[in-house]
């Protein structure tokens, strides 16, 4: 088991690129591959997760990948027994049970690692509702998919938006569509949204009141162009705005358009604009003018819609002149880790007094002016952990030692590599 170890950084570059966007690779490649004309993806995020998905799509698709892009299409032959293996992407599981629900034949799914323990029974709840024939053995998931006859679902909101982009995938192999009641709370909201944007990319008529949504059956995936090209992740690029903000130097991160950003992810500039961090919005980048001096204000932040920036908002956070609260994220235990104990951890080697409340998934935190390190941070391989004590530790006092890094790659497997083009001291020790 290799360790790291973060030795402080001299700011070098001063453009990188954001890597693109994990959460739109999935959605276009899954739609993509239902699609019944073919699509050109290009510069998707090659990590882990979408493997995850092109395992997951493989036997109901034509694929050739050549180079860094990915030419796909509704396959003709259907295979009628599929073993995939969805690793530990929970979108990928989610979204291929419910969409391997409405396609003829036996698919077997299997999770990987800590997907394994992750929350599913209330999708396959709803499923059963309508019909389709799905259970568990062990911790492999068998659909039977059928033609499903479609109706009315009510579903807990409150555990992972996915449930709902899994039968949004579902409904238009339906006969008569499927209407779906989302039960308040609902979390990660801009995920759905996300979700039925890249629908109607496809064709596919989606209508939205509120949290309740209908998707007519019996509707053809078809792409509305032949060529997308996957934007940057603004959810992973808020690592960057981080070390820039409190490491003191300036950095333009491009691929980062505005207007195709997921709400959940693009708030992370709002929030670091409304503590005090000075950023310069273009249409495809933004501007980040780092500051060793500059007080950042605490706030108070509801982050029920995006659970993935908690953890490089929380960063900033410990830099704060004050207490910041963050209200709304107890689905931050259903993650790859339960993030809520990794964000304490990593605040606390880092010197910030912070405390949690699982239940109500309630974070506080004191900030510091000095931020400490010299600690060993167990990563838990949670590779939006990873990168806040990566990112914690370059910005530390003293070296800091993180072990079980490697599900970095999940999302981003070239993280350290850009991050010593920055200029980040890190050692990979065997
Ligand atoms: O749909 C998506 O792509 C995602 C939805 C969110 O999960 P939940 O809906 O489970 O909160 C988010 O945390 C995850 O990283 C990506
Ligand atoms: C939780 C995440 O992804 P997923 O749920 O798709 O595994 C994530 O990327 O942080």
């Amino acid at each position: 088991m290799s360790r790291l170890l973060i030795n402080g950084f001299e700011a070098r570059e001063t453009v990188i690129e954001a890597p693109p966007s994990k959460a739109l690779t999935l959605r276009y490649l899954l739609a993509s591959a239902l699609s019944r004309t073919w699509v050109s993806l290009s510069k998707l995020n090659w990590g882990d997760d979408a493997w995850s998905m092109i395992r997951g799509v493989k036997p109901i698709s034509e694929i050739e990948i050549r180079g860094d892009r990915v030419r796909i299409r509704r396959g003709v032959s259907l295979e009628r027994l599929r073993v995939v293996d969805v690793g530990e992407s929970g979108f990928t599981l989610r979204t291929l049970t419910g969409a391997y629900s409405g396609i003829e034949g036996v698919t077997l799914l299997m999770p990987r690692g800590s997907l394994i323990d992750r929350p599913m029974d209330e999708l396959i709840g709803a499923l059963r509702s309508l019909n389709v024939k799905i259970d568990r053995i062990g911790s492999i998931i068998r659909v039977v998919g059928n033609r499903v006859v479609g109706g009315y679902i009510m579903i807990n909101g409150s555990v992972s938006s996915q449930y709902i982009s899994s039968l949004l995938y579902l409904a238009p192999f339906t006969e008569g569509g499927i209407e779906i009641s989302i039960r308040p709370p609902v979390k990660s909201r801009p995920y759905i949204d996300a979700t039925i944007n890249v629908l109607r990319d496809f064709n596919i008529n989606v209508e939205r009141n509120g949290d309740t949504i209908y998707v007519g059956g019996s509707q053809e995936f078809k792409a509305t162009i032949d060529e997308f090209m996957i934007p940057g992740d603004y959810s992973l690029a808020a690592y960057y705005i981080v070390l820039s903000a409190l490491g003191g130097f300036d950095l333009k991160i491009i691929n980062l358009y505005r207007d195709k950003a997921i709400e959940s992810e693009y708030s992370f500039i709002k929030y670091a604009v409304s503590m005090g961090v000075e950023i310069e919005e273009n249409k495809d980048s933004v501007l980040v003018r780092g500051s060793l001096t500059r007080e950042l204000k605490p706030i108070d932040a509801d982050l029920g819609d995006s659970p993935d920036i908690v953890m490089p908002l929380a960063l900033l956070m410990a830099r704060s002149s004050g207490r910041s609260r963050i209200t709304g994220v107890s689905h931050l235990v259903y993650k790859e880790s339960n993030r809520l104990r990794g964000i304490a951890g990593i605040l606390k080697c880092l010197g910030a007094d912070v405390k949690i409340d699982e239940g109500n998934g309630v974070i506080e935190v004191n900030g510091v002016n000095r931020v400490r390190g010299g600690c060993v941070i167990d990563a838990v391989n949670d590779h939006r952990i990873v990168m806040m004590s990566i990112i914690g530790g370059l910005l530390a006092e003293e070296p800091v030692t993180v072990v079980n890094w490697e599900g970095i790659s999940k999302s981003w497997p070239t993280f350290i590599w850009e991050l010593e083009k920055l200029g980040a001291k890190i050692q990979i020790i065997q």
